[in-house]
C-alpha cells in the first residue's frame, strides 16, 4: 500500500498493530511513522525499524492514515495539538474505548475521515479480532485500504457504530478474561501435580484448540460441548460445578459491565 500510517501512542495496543502490520508486510516498515511522548515506549518496536519521534505535529504532517493509540481521556488534548497540522485528506483512525466517531469529529472542530475500529492485542501475532465503522466522508477505495491493515493483523468486520460498546466486550477486552480463565485452568493442574510452565501449553493450547473447533467445524458451541461429556464421564462433573459455580453467568456479568462501562466513556 502507497500510504504512510502514523500512530499516536506506542502503548500495548499501538505497538502490537505495528508489529502485525510489519509482520503482515501491508506497508514497508519506513512507512509507518510511530511518536510517543516516552522515547523508552520505543523498545517495543525497536526490532521493526519503524520511524520513531517524540515530535508528534511532525509526524502528523508526512501520515496519510492517523492512529490515535493513546488512551481514551487524552484524546481531546491530542486532537487540538494536531487539529491544524494534519493533511488535508488523513484517515483518523480511533481505537479507543467508548470514543465515537462525533467526538473525533467535533475534537477536530471540522468534518474530519474518520473511522471508529477496535482491534485487540491478539494483534501482534496476527490474530486479532477487530470491527470498524466509518464516518461518511470515508471514499470506497479508503475503506478497502483500511480493511486491508486490519485484516493483515487478524479479522476484520464492517459493524454499526452502535454495536462498538458490544465489540468491546466481546472482542477488545476477552482476551483478558480468557488469560484469567488460562491462568486458573494452569493453577489447577498444578495443583494436582503438573509443572506451570507445561500447564500454561496444556491449558492454552486446549483453548486455542476448541477456538478453532467454534471456527472451523461451525458447530454449535453446545454440541461441542456435549462432545466432550461422555456420560458418567469426567467432563459432565466439571461441567456441573461450572453451572453450580455460575461460570455463564460471571461471564455475562462481567460483559455487562464492560459493555455499560463503554458507553459511559462516551
Ligand atoms: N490494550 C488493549 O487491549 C486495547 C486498547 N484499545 C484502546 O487503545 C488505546 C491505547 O490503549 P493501550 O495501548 O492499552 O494504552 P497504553 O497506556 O499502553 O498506551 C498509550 C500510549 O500513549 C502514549 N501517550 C500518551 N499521551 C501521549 C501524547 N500526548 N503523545 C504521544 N503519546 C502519548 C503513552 O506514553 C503510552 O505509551 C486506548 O484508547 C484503548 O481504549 C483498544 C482495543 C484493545
Ligand atoms: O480496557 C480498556 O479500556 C481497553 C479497551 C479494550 C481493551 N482494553
Amino acid at each position: 500500500m502507497n500510504k504512510n500510517i502514523g500512530f499516536i501512542g506506542c502503548g500495548n495496543m499501538g505497538s502490537a498493530m505495528i508489529s502485525g502490520i510489519v509482520k503482515a508486510e501491508i506497508v514497508p516498515s519506513d512507512r509507518i511513522y510511530v511518536c510517543d511522548h516516552h522515547e523508552n515506549n520505543f523498545d517495543k518496536v525497536k526490532e521493526y525499524n519503524v520511524n520513531t519521534t517524540t515530535n508528534v505535529i511532525e509526524m502528523v504532517q508526512k501520515v496519510d492514515i492517523l492512529i490515535l493509540s493513546v488512551k481514551p481521556y487524552v484524546y481531546e488534548s491530542v486532537i487540538s495539538q494536531i487539529k491544524e497540522d494534519i493533511k488535508k485528506d488523513v484517515i483518523v483512525v480511533c481505537i479507543a474505548a467508548g470514543k465515537s466517531i462525533e467526538q473525533v469529529e467535533n475534537a477536530f472542530e471540522k468534518k474530519v475521515k474518520v473511522v471508529k475500529a477496535m482491534p485487540n492485542t491478539p494483534a501482534l501475532v496476527l490474530e486479532a479480532m477487530s470491527a470498524v465503522s466509518f464516518n461518511d466522508l470515508i471514499e470506497e477505495v479508503e475503506k478497502e485500504e483500511i480493511l486491508k491493515i486490519f485484516s493483515g493483523f487478524g479479522k476484520v468486520e464492517v459493524v454499526k457504530e452502535e454495536l462498538m460498546d458490544a465489540v468491546t466486550a466481546v472482542s477488545g477486552s476477552s482476551p483478558a478474561y480468557v488469560y484469567m480463565m488460562i491462568e486458573a485452568m494452569a493453577d489447577a493442574a498444578v495443583k494436582q501435580g503438573m509443572p506451570r510452565k507445561q500447564a500454561y501449553v496444556f491449558a492454552s493450547q486446549a483453548v486455542y484448540g476448541a477456538s478453532k473447533m467454534v471456527l472451523e467445524t461451525h458447530q454449535h458451541p453446545g454440541q461441542l460441548k456435549d462432545a466432550v461429556c461422555s456420560p458418567s464421564g469426567t467432563t459432565i462433573e466439571a461441567v456441573g460445578k461450572l453451572e453450580e459455580t455460575g461460570f455463564r453467568s460471571s461471564i455475562i456479568q462481567a460483559m455487562d459491565a464492560c459493555y455499560e462501562k463503554s458507553k459511559r466513556m462516551k
